[in-house]
């Protein structure tokens, strides 16, 4: 078995191609992954703007004169601004442009008017309530990287300098196919105590989405080589990544590991040196990527982060899936093997810092997926790892 180290190196060494994109329109862009840089193509504001309701004015004229003159009413969106000359002001409403030669805005609140004039009871300093020239930011900035998933301040900012069209990553298509001859569908009426609802199907399909992926229900396939055969050949043609679960480890009737293979398809490695999980398979044909799970909840979830979660985000060109960060055990940790361990835990964010520690998470098989309810993470132990005392400093996976 490789380590779980080599297995990720080999993972980021697969030859994926360029990011495919496709231009949509920007109600659309959601959670899409960005595929080029935003660039400002002007300063915003692009003029002096006036930021409260008020009068424009010179600052100076606060101490030069006793009162100033109104000269007229300057509201937001009037696109022939006037100038103010020395003695003078104009009324000015929020958002609206600042008119010439005036540098500052006395709010209505700090003035009484008398007539045409106004006398300023309270002065304000120079450029007060006036927005510059490239407040927001200035021509030529980037405001937004590519590679970010967009969220409501992206889809604003885009709105705001007029994008109607995006240039997203294309969805990487997902196909989700659970194996076994006990596996039941959800909806489907059990007959037996043997039968297993397929959790599998509906954990990996909402991850493969969350990860911007578009995902393909494929459905469960029971133990029989040729209808595996038939529905994996169906998934690769229709897919960029076929995501598969059980039929990997030594059973009589786990045919998935053998079927690959005969698929034509070339096994990048089967077997790593992890908890769960040990049996995952990664394979490779053409263009199309193959990522055989193990069948339990826990480990197919755990492989799938690992190991599909990785191709995923390479595909929408994004640097990492997922944020590995630095925890304090709160509590002392059992180490269960010599194997690289991915166990789940509670992580929480107290004085300035991650913590972990695993009150509520159940010992036992790789079947418990409840472990992964609440803010749950992942924490990593490697190979060399032993028990690990209260207060080390572990790396945790952020889910
Ligand atoms: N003699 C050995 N037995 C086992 C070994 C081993 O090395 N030697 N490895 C164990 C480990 S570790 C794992 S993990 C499992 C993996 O087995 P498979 O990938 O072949 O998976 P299955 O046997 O098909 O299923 C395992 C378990 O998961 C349940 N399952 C399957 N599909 C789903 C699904 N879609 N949703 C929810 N649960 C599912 C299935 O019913 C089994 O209970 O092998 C160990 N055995
Ligand atoms: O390969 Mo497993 O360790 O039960 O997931």
């Amino acid at each position: 078995m490789i380590s779980y180290e080599t297995s990720q190196n080999m993972i980021s060494l697969l030859g994926l191609g360029d990011v495919r994109s496709e231009r949509i329109f920007l109600t659309h862009a959601l959670g899409r992954i960005l595929a080029e840089d935003i660039v400002a193509d002007s300063d915003y504001p692009s003029h002096p703007t006036s930021a409260m309701d008020g009068y424009a004015i010179l600052h100076s004229d606060q101490e030069a004169y006793e009162s100033l003159e109104i000269l007229g009413d300057n509201p937001a969106g009037a696109d022939e601004v006037g100038g103010v000359m020395s003695g003078a002001c104009i009324k000015t409403f929020t958002g609206s442009l600042m008119p010439k030669g005036a540098d500052t805005l006395i709010p209505i609140e700090n003035v009484r008017v008398e007539g045409s004039v106004i006398i300023i009871e309270k002065p304000v300093p120079n450029g007060f309530a006036v927005r510059p020239v490239g407040e927001s930011y200035r021509e030529g900035e980037v405001l937004i990287a590519k590679g970010t998933k967009l969220g409501f301040a992206q889809i604003g900012v885009l709105a705001g300098i007029n994008r109607v069209m995006v240039h997203v990553a294309q969805r990487p298509r997902v196909a989700i196919i659970a194996t076994g001859s006990e596996i039941l569908d959800i909806g489907e009426v059990a007959r037996h105590a043997g039968q297993i609802r397929s959790s599998n199907s509906y954990t990996l399909q909402a991850l493969a989405n969350q990860l911007g992926a578009q995902s393909v229900q494929m459905g469960i396939v029971g133990d029989d080589k040729a209808a595996i055969m038939e529905r994996f050949e169906e998934a690769i043609h229709s897919c960029d990544i076929v995501v598969s679960t059980g039929g990997v480890s030594v059973g009589d009737y786990d045919f998935v590991k053998h079927i690959v293979p005969k698929l034509g398809a070339e096994v990048i490695f089967k077997g790593v040196n992890i908890k769960p999980g040990q049996h995952v398979m990664v394979a490779q044909r053409g263009s199309k990527f193959i990522v055989s799970l193990p069948g339990f909840a826990y480990s197919s979830t755990v492989t799938f982060i690992l190991y599909a979660a990785p191709l995923i985000a390479r595909m929408l060109g994004v640097e990492n899936p997922y944020d590995v960060i630095e925890a304090t055990l709160k509590v002392p940790f059992a180490k269960r093997s010599n194997k690289s361990e991915f166990t789940a835990c509670n992580l929480t964010f107290e004085e300035g810092r991650y913590w972990v520690d695993f009150e509520g998470k159940k010992t036992g098989s790789s079947a418990i997926l409840t472990n992964l309810l609440g803010d749950a993470g992942l924490m990593i132990c490697g190979e060399e790892d032993g028990d690990l005392e209260a207060g080390t400093l572990v790396r945790v996976i952020k889910l």
